[in-house]
């Protein structure tokens, strides 16, 4: 069995990971933390645990913590992960981090995205960024996963095809971008009480959300970079991110032209759903899954083509897609206790 550790169990991706790690047929939890509720077993902070397990939160280090696992989940907010982790402690563990510490190449895009210095430049070097269905090899081999971001995964899954295959001009590229309000957390900020994101829908950070070079630098290589426009919104709803992309294609691509192409990188993906021409990608049919769902279609008269993808920003936006980054880095099939069918809310 692995054995698994959660830091930062308490929040709302900490809580997913638990579920999932619970049911989980080759892993067990050995040590979860939080301080906030430090001895408070974990049901008494999320009551959907009752029965299920009697696991305490205790407030650990994460180089104590790493001497006793073999995988550390880090689920905190960013900032925290690379002033606490060390080349030592990757020594001793695996780590798949869900925040964004270890997600961009550039020590200073972070530093100026995130308005924080990063406390371990020297780990950006050998950490790979975890999207599992566009990196597999490199996880395989890593010990430090930067988990990607929630709209990163969405937005990245939906645009690739396109991008790798050089049919959109790259510098085209908009993503409207819609999350529900879980997406930011358990901790309280005034935006995301009830009085306030309820009965309306609002648009933030625009052209200063923090996702905006992560989706470029997972998009761009060696041969063409990729700068686009990210515009995210806040959805009264607790689960899901929508995306809605728009691109200029470079010739006169036929909707079966495009689909072969998606077909050529997702047919063998389990978490990736092509969807059938005229259906289109719902918040409500990926809701509690791992699932990636993707649709798109082609605007005639502008030369236009509209990509929509969806995703549970809480699974495969975080939980769902570290436990798989676990699965490939132990060499399970990497759907291995995250097969969930989706639970249409009812
Ligand atoms: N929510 C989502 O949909 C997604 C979240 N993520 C990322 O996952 C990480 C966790 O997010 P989320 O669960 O939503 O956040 P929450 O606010 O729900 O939880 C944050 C967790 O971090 C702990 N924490 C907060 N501040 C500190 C601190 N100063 N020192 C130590 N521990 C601290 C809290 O523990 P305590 O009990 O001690 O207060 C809590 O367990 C973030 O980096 C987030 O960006 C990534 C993708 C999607
Ligand atoms: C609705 C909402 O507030 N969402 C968060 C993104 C959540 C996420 O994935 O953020 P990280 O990159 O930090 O992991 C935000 O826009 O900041």
């Amino acid at each position: 069995m692995i054995k698994a550790g959660i830091i930062g169990a308490s929040g709302y991706a900490g809580q997913e990971l638990m579920r999932l790690l619970v049911q989980h047929p080759e892993c067990e939890i050995e040590a979860i933390t939080s301080k906030t509720y430090k001895d408070k077993s974990f049901h008494q902070i999320y009551g959907n645990f009752m029965g299920i397990t009697s696991k305490s939160c205790q407030a650990l280090d994460m180089a104590h913590m790493a001497k006793e696992v073999d995988v550390l989940f880090i689920a905190l907010p960013h900032g925290i992960a690379s002033n606490q982790l060390t080349a030592s402690i990757l020594k001793d563990t695996k780590v798949i981090d869900l925040g964004a510490d270890y997600r961009l190449k550039s020590q200073a895009t972070y530093e100026k995205w995130y308005g924080v210095s990063h406390g371990s430049p020297d780990l950006l070097k050998q950490a790979v960024y975890g999207l599992c269905e566009l990196n597999r090899d490199a996880i395989k081999q890593s010990t430090l996963i930067g988990n990607p971001g929630c709209y990163t995964t969405c937005s990245i899954l939906t645009l690739a095809p396109l991008v790798k295959e050089k049919m959109i001009d790259v510098t085209s590229i908009i993503i409207d971008a819609k999350s529900g309000v879980s997406g930011a957390g358990r901790a309280l900020h005034l935006g995301t009480h009830f009085t306030e994101c309820n009965e309306t829908i609002k648009a933030y950070k625009i052209a200063a959300h923090r996702h905006t070079p992560e989706i470029e630098q997972a998009l761009s290589d060696d041969e063409q970079e990729v700068t686009l426009s990210f515009t995210p919104h806040l959805v009264p709803m607790n689960r899901g991110i929508l995306v809605t992309a728009y691109a200029k294609l470079l010739k006169g691509y036929t909707y079966d032209d495009i689909k072969a192409v998606y077909e050529q990188y997702y047919h063998e993906e389990k978490f990736v759903r092509l969807l059938p021409q005229g259906i289109f990608p719902e918040t409500k049919w990926v809701k509690g899954s791992n699932y990636c769902d993707i649709n798109f279609e082609i605007d005639e008269r502008t030369g236009r083509i509209i990509l929509l993808g969806a995703i549970d920003n809480l699974i495969k936006g975080a939980a769902g897609q570290a436990v798989q980054n676990m699965n490939i880095l132990f060499g399970l099939e990497e759907d291995t206790g995250i097969n969930m069918i989706p639970a249409f809310p009812i």
